[in-house]
């Protein structure tokens, strides 16, 4: 018997599914779809108030639909149906959802961890290697018909033997330390909870306190969620720690970072560079980083690949499946995990 008492299911669509379309397909079988006409968040509270989305049990979030829905908050839960249990977010980062919000509702939240655990790290290492070789410099010189430029970008760094810093030790951190490891780095982390020692040992990652992590670094890598916790945790004071000239390399959150305190940080040469996917008001960057040269910038592709994609729109429609089948989800939210 499904949670909804035997009648169809009803799953509202927020977003589009791109690539996993017989997974969808599946749902389709089992629950009617429902899907908003609204262009922005005032049509669309408007809309769940006229009660479009009644008897919908399940919804399925994309990244992109914040553009339509704004933040999944107590405003919005409010204008949605109260037959709405589950929320399915595509994405391995769910801060556009507030949990807080959800949990007083009664609404359990489900995100993809591990899907974008590969991707993500990959476009790391790429940040990673390329802000250590100035390779912004050169490749902007190239297309601009000045092959390196006059002057030529200053020589790189090579990796090998450099102090990675990894802040945030889940899923995606753990697969950055054993790339850098194959570079020759050596891995330092900071986490709330330090690893269990068989899985410190596998990848050669030594615990330190966040202000000896900041301290050790010659690269920083930023794999923690975006939460009241962690906004702005790396800021001025942050910077005036670190080593002269480290390397920052963000791609988890922007808003981990104070931006203006990261434009600083670069313009005084206190941070040399940097390789960034992720900006605090995205789809818009701060004109400072845009400025400098130097940083390696990337319009928040961390999981821009087919298969990685394909994984994520599979795990969440597995988690809609399960919801509407058998009322629970595949990947709860940790901050639920109790529920
Ligand atoms: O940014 C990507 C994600 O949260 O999965």
């Amino acid at each position: 018997m499904s949670p909804n008492g035997g009648k169809q299911a009803k799953v509202l669509l927020l977003g589009v599914i791109e690539h996993a379309h017989s997974a969808w397909d599946s749902v389709s079988e089992i629950a009617d779809i429902v899907m908003p006409k609204s262009t922005n968040r005032a049509e669309f509270i408007e809309e769940a108030k006229s009660g479009a989305f009644e008897g919908c049990t399940a919804a399925y979030r994309t990244f992109d639909s914040f553009e339509i829905t704004g933040r999944v908050d107590a405003e919005l839960l409010e204008a949605l149906p109260r037959s709405l249990r589950f929320i399915c977010h595509n994405g391995a980062g769910y801060d556009q959802v507030d949990v807080q919000a959800c949990t007083a509702r009664d609404i359990r939240v489900s995100n993809t961890p591990t899907a974008v655990d590969d991707s993500t790290a990959d476009t790391g290492m790429f940040l990673l290697l390329g802000a250590l070789r100035n390779l912004a410099v050169g490749m902007a010189a190239l297309r601009a018909g000045k092959w390196r430029g006059v002057p030529p970008p200053a020589l790189g760094h090579d990796p090998e033997g450099k102090v990675l810093g990894i802040l945030g030790m889940g899923g995606i951190g753990r697969n950055m330390a054993k790339k850098a490891l194959a570079f020759g780095m050596k891995i330092r982390y900071h986490n709330r909870t330090q690893l269990d020692p068989s899985v410190e040992k596998e990848i050669e990652a030594e615990y330190v306190s966040f202000d000896e992590l900041l301290a050790e670094s010659d690269v920083l890598s930023l794999n923690l969620p975006l939460n009241k916790n962690t906004r702005h945790l790396i800021s001025k004071h942050e910077f005036a720690k670190m080593k002269r000239g480290i390397v920052i390399v963000n791609t988890a959150r922007g808003a981990i970072i104070d931006e203006t305190a990261l434009v600083e940080a670069l313009d005084s040469g206190q941070v040399s560079s940097a390789g960034l996917d992720v900006y605090e008001q995205e789809p818009n960057v701060h004109p400072g980083l845009l400025a400098n040269p130097r940083i390696l910038l990337v319009p928040h592709m961390g999981t821009w690949t087919v298969e990685t994609e394909t994984k994520m729109e599979e795990w969440a429609i597995n988690n809609v499946r399960m919801a509407i089948e058998q009322g629970r989800l595949r990947s709860i939210v940790p901050e639920q995990r109790d529920m």
